[in-house]
């Protein structure tokens, strides 16, 4: 060969190595614009909704999808308390790593290639192509705690030859999300919910009812709020102990929870006192609503201590509050004196017999902010947005 012909040959090899580097260097700007995003994540929802529903159109795939290990049902309890439920077949919780040893029969690491029938249909059921398949070990401290994987419908997408250091990478950081969002939900959560009833708490209840009552205002809309407190309950403690009174709690928070609107919201707001917030509610409504949950209670029989037999019920105040059709009340005010009415009928109703619904229409004695502090009231409000 001549010094010519080699040149030729080296300046197209060049060449090729050049285009190389551009496609590699594309491909790794491509990864760290999705792993920015990874680690942006806040919650849950956002991580899921980048694994799994963006992950397909970012990365041109056939199909997504996820396994997470649960072996103690916790993410799955979560999932449901955050209505999580939408991702259908491409997020699957395991209660061990059986599975994913499966997968990963030698070590666990990133496997590229084609995949049979079976897996394929147990990874991506109901996927459309599925030619060559990446999978991700999820690693924490050397444990499993998941897998991911992805779809192509080309077979010279994922080969068992090639490189595998940005899923790897790729791997890495979505089992840091996964573990941190994961843990920041439960501990968000731990903060917000009553951890006997898992009903929310007496502090999420104050913030959620000062949300309501701004909207109420703000949309001339009616807000009902109702005290529900169960009867003799002493009794039950003094008679049965107090493990089943808890146990007490436990099924009447949930049954309870099962006459309300997603849009309701309860709250166990101390010992035997529970609350329950209805926006958009009026009166009678709300007092329709209250009767249902006083009844329900009544039908409820809860096994304790073995064969005995508690049948609860409970005594409901209920006031409803319409914002006036012009200008600004004071929220505070507001707020306390709709809680002040609502306790003030539970009282009543337990004074008359207890087992009943008392409800009444609150109204605030001065409802007006003058001009001025209405808007010394909204720079206040701005200030500490
Ligand atoms: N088991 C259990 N008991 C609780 C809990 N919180 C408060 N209690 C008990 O609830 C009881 C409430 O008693 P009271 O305030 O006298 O009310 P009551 O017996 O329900 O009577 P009325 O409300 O007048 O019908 C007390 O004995 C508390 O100790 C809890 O988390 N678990």
């Amino acid at each position: 060969m001549d010094i010519e012909q080699e040149n030729k040959r080296l300046q197209s090899t060049v060449k090729l190595l050049l285009r190389r580097i551009e496609q590699n260097h594309s491909i790794q700007q491509h990864f760290h614009a999705y792993e920015f995003k990874l680690l942006g994540c806040q919650c849950l929802r956002d991580l899921l909704n980048l694994l799994l529903i963006e992950a397909q159109r970012h990365f041109s795939l056939s199909a997504v999808s996820l396994v997470i290990i649960d072996s103690d049902y916790s993410v799955r309890e979560l999932m449901e308390q955050l209505d999580l439920n939408d991702y259908g077949s491409a997020l699957q919780m395991r209660n061990g790593v059986d599975f994913l040893n499966t997968l990963y029969p030698q070590t666990p690491e990133v496997s590229l290639g084609e995949m049979d029938v079976l897996t394929a249909g147990r990874i991506f059921p109901g996927a459309g192509r599925v030619v060559s398949t990446a999978c991700m070990p999820l690693l924490r401290q050397d444990k499993l705690i998941g897998s991911l994987h992805f779809a192509s419908d080309s077979n010279e997408r994922f080969q068992p030859d090639m490189a595998t250091d940005f899923l790897s990478r790729l791997a890495s950081i979505v089992s840091v999300c996964l573990e941190n969002c994961i843990g920041r939900e439960h501990l968000s959560r731990q903060g917000k919910v009553d951890m006997l009833t898992q009903v929310n708490n007496r502090r999420s209840f104050e913030g959620e009812l000062e949300r309501e009552l701004e909207r109420a205002q703000r949309n001339q809309e009616p807000l009902s709020c109702m005290f529900v407190d169960v009867d003799h309950f002493k009794q039950i403690n003094d008679q049965y102990g107090h493990q089943a009174g808890d146990l007490v709690l436990k099924h009447l928070a949930f049954e309870v929870s099962l006459q309300l609107r997603k849009t309701d919201f309860l709250a166990r707001y101390g010992g035997e006192e529970f609350v329950v917030l209805a926006p958009r509610c009026p009166q009678a409504a709300a007092a329709g609503l209250a009767e249902r949950i006083r009844a329900a209670v009544e039908a409820m029989v809860i096994d304790v201590c073995g064969a005995q037999k508690v049948r609860p019920t409970v005594s409901i105040g209920l006031a409803t509050w319409c914002p006036e059709q012009e200008g600004r009340c004071d929220l505070q005010l507001v707020g306390h004196g709709l809680l002040a009415a609502a306790d003030e009928v539970m009282y009543e109703a337990k004074r008359g017999g207890r087992n009943q619904v008392i409800d009444q229409l609150f109204e605030l004695k001065e409802p007006l902010l003058q001009e001025n502090s209405a808007s010394e009231d909204n720079v206040s409000a701005k200030a500490s947005r």
